[in-house]
């Protein structure tokens, strides 16, 4: 594409050079940048990109964008100058991509739990329903059997509007993106045209990065307020909980039609009679469509507010509600989320990603809902991220397990003693797990240990890491999956399908959620 047609929307300070050049790509890391390539300098959170300037035209780079004048830059090199060179970052992708997201229904996803999850439920709605779909989120950018692997959750705009091209040129209908707060305080989203913007929860977490929750709720807010004012001839919805405190203040920031869901408070879909079963939830829902009786594979009260969201989703963009219903059924779960291993062991374990409060929280209170023996945790908490979760989550484990065993999650540049001894200062004047709790630094050690307690009827969670199959210490990726350390513990190659018999000896639990209509 011509430099000159790229710039046009931008605002620039001062342009030195050709403008009629052919771009190939658009590059913010010298270290990928190919020949013919627009390279962005990016004032970053370690390094300020203009320092890499020199690199990236050695590499190939024909021409840069700077927010300020460089020197040592050879003169056949074209340099313009912006205010803000991640707003123009923006901007020029959304140019060179071709505009993909006004050709894409566009939907994202926020919130502090439940992104992967509810984009996975709605895309295999979808997909169940004939339309075709892109999906972004932590574990990657997937269009069918197509995949990609994803660096952040929400990648740059860059990286996201290629991928949404990509999504064009393989038939996509819809895009089903999860939005992190950090894509959203970066501007990694500006530029999207999102049809519909869905709210999961807001609660503890990133407030290394946000500081505050007021920040880190008003941070989230921006999705919905993206949504835009000007209305055309396609709907714009914004979907959110109705349970959740900041709904209200989100629903005033946007101009977009509120579709709400919930179980406690009035909403548009909301659940009740929930049960919950060793292999399953069943609930009724009402809807702006009827009512409906649902049999979940998912276990989790949490699942039912993600299932409540894909339905709110699924409804807006006109499938039946009996479609809907048909589908949900028959999903299976996401990796590493709520997930049994089984390899004909006499006890349960779950696999989970939670690795804040409120989703070991959830994790926990589900799990403990369903043993009828003891209930261990292992858990750990992250380094170089938000220290103050971590004596709150170790709480959250002694108020729920009958045993916490505390152990390392990725540490960073951190000391693994250090993180332990913060978890554990939750434990002082605090709830005490009835059977104790353990400190085992080495997280192999930890999962043994608690594998080795376990009686027939018990449960172990496992928490934190879920799918991710590395352990990040002192600056190197250490090949870690709690999936294949539990199944190596148990002396197996592959799980098993668990009978649900063998699963928690649970009888069915009736949740009957606190109405205040
Ligand atoms: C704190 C943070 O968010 N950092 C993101 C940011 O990197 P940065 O600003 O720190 O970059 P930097 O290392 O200072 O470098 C500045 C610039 O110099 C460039 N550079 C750097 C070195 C070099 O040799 N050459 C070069 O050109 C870099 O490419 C960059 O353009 O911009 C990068 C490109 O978009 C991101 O990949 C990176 O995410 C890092 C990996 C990260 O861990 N981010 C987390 C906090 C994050 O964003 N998480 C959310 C999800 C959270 C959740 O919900 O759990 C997410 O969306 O992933
Ligand atoms: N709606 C929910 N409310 C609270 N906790 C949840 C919810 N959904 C999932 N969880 C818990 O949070 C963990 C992460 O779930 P999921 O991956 O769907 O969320 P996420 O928002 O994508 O997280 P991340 O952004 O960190 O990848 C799950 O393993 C589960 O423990």
């Amino acid at each position: 594409m011509k430099l000159n047609l790229l710039l046009n929307p931008l605002f620039i300070k001062e342009v030195q050079g050709k403008v009629e050049l052919d771009i190939s790509g658009i590059e913010i890391d010298s270290r990928r940048v190919m020949q013919g390539c627009l390279f962005v300098c990016l004032p970053g959170t370690v390094y300020d990109g203009h320092q890499f300037a020199v690199q990236a035209v050695n590499a190939g780079a024909i021409a840069l964008i700077t927010e300020r004048k460089l020197s040592e830059i050879p003169s056949h090199i074209t340099t313009v100058q912006v205010p803000d060179a991640r707003r123009a970052l923006a901007i020029l992708a959304d140019v060179f991509y071709g505009r993909p997201t006004s050709r894409l229904k566009l939907i994202g996803i926020t919130g502090t739990n439940g992104k992967t999850t509810t984009t996975h439920l709605v895309e295999h709605i979808f997909n169940e329903n004939d339309k075709r779909t892109g999906l972004i989120g932590t574990l990657y950018m997937r269009i069918g059997n197509y995949r990609e692997q994803t660096v952040n959750t929400t990648p740059e705009s860059h990286v996201l509007q290629r991928n949404f091209h990509t999504m064009l040129e393989q038939g996509a209908e819809y895009a089903v993106v999860e939005v992190s707060s950090h894509a959203l305080d970066m501007g990694r989203v500006r530029g999207c045209q999102f049809r519909t913007a869905v709210l999961t929860n807001v609660t503890h977490d990133h407030l290394d990065y946000h500081e505050s929750m007021e920040r880190y709720s008003d941070t989230k807010s921006l999705l919905f307020s993206q949504l835009g004012s000007a209305y055309g001839d396609e709907p714009k919805i914004a979907i959110l909980n109705a349970d959740d405190p900041v709904s209200p203040l989100y629903a005033r920031k946007t101009a977009a039609q509120v579709i709400t869901y919930g179980v406690k408070n009035r909403a548009d879909i909301r659940a009740s009679e929930i049960q919950m079963k060793p292999d399953g939830t069943s609930l009724q829902v009402d809807t702006f469509q009827g009512r409906t009786q649902l049999n979940l594979k998912l276990l989790g009260i949490f699942n039912v507010y993600n299932a409540l969201a894909a339905i709110a989703v699924s409804l807006s963009e006109g499938i039946p509600l009996q479609q809907v219903k048909r589908s949900l059924e028959a999903f299976e779960g996401v990796m590493g989320r709520f997930e049994p291993i089984y390899a004909g062991q006499d006890f349960t374990i779950i696999l989970d990603y939670a690795h804040n409060p409120d989703g070991l929280e959830n994790v926990l209170q589900t799990a403990k809902t369903l043993t009828h023996g003891k209930l261990y945790c292992v858990c750990g908490c992250e380094g170089d991220k938000d220290r103050m979760k971590r004596p709150i989550m170790a709480r959250v484990a002694a108020s729920y397990a009958d045993f916490a065993i505390f152990t390392s999650d990725n540490t960073r540049s951190e000391d693994p003693d250090s993180i332990l001894r913060d978890m554990l200062e939750g434990l002082e004047g605090g709830p005490i797990p009835s059977s104790g709790y353990t400190a085992v630094l080495d997280r192999r050690e930890a999962i043994s240990q608690a594998l080795e307690l376990a009686h027939p009827g018990d449960c172990v969670v496992v928490a934190g890491r879920g799918h991710e199959t590395h352990l990040i210490a002192k600056g190197q990726r250490i090949p870690f999956d709690d999936r294949e350390v539990i199944l190596d513990l148990l002396g197996s190659k592959t799980t098993l399908t668990m009978p649900p018999e063998s699963w928690m000896e649970g009888n069915v639990v009736v949740h009957v959620p606190e109405a205040s209509l």
